[in-house]
């Protein structure tokens, strides 16, 4: 019996999948939708945007397309997004992405984590939890801060294993040595039984 978040981490990784390959990131896919509360199979979920690495012009993250396509689409600029966000009694806002939002940026652009807690704002529940398919690997920032940081802004995150492989090897496919890369962020993760 799959994970029923396996077919939203399946969809994020096709949007992965589009991202142009580069060396200088990982190719990454998000999905923001609003789920019924008690709705265990999540048949009454709706998709609200979707985003993946550099969809958009510049040097973009897939959780930063993601709010700044549903932001044009409600028409205020991207730092907004948090206003225009449904608030509806007894639903969620639930973020799927296939990495850990990361927590810091060697670019210096403003990090994904500081993007979803800034929905939170304004005395609005902003995204109420996020789940991904592998934390961020070591290559740029070293130990990740993206879990922690989601953490302290009272943000529920939630690792869902099965499908790190495929991740990691979309979001290497633009690096020099993906294969190794890959395989070295598959033991960087202890390996536990339901991973296997
Ligand atoms: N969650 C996530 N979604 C993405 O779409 C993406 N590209 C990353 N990547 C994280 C990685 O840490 C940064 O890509 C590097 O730190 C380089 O920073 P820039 O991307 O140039 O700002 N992480
Ligand atoms: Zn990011």
């Amino acid at each position: 019996k799959t994970s029923p978040h396996i077919p939203y981490l399946k969809q994020c990784l096709s949007l992965a999948e589009q991202s142009p390959p580069r060396p200088t990131n990982f190719r990454v896919g998000a999905v923001l939708l609003s789920r019924k509360d008690n709705d265990p199979t999540f048949t009454d979920d709706r998709i609200l945007s979707t985003g993946y690495t550099m969809e958009l012009a510049g040097n973009t993250h897939a959780e930063q397309c993601c709010f700044s396509n549903y932001a044009a689409v409600h028409k205020v600029p991207d730092d907004q997004v948090g206003e225009v966000l449904p608030v509806e009694p007894g639903r969620k806002l639930i973020m799927y992405v296939t990495m850990e939002p990361c927590g810091k940026r060697l670019s210096g652009n403003a990090p994904c984590v500081q993007r979803i807690t800034q929905t939170t704002e304004g005395g609005r529940e902003g995204i109420h939890k996020v789940y991904f398919g592998v934390k961020e690997p070591g290559t740029f920032v070293g130990e990740s801060e993206g879990c922690r940081m989601l953490t302290e802004a009272g943000i529920e995150w939630e690792h869902v294993g099965g499908l790190e492989r495929d991740i990691l090897t979309v979001a290497f496919a633009g690096h020099e040595n993906a294969a190794e890369e890959v395989t070295t962020a598959l033991g960087e993760r202890e390996t536990n039984v339901d991973d296997i």
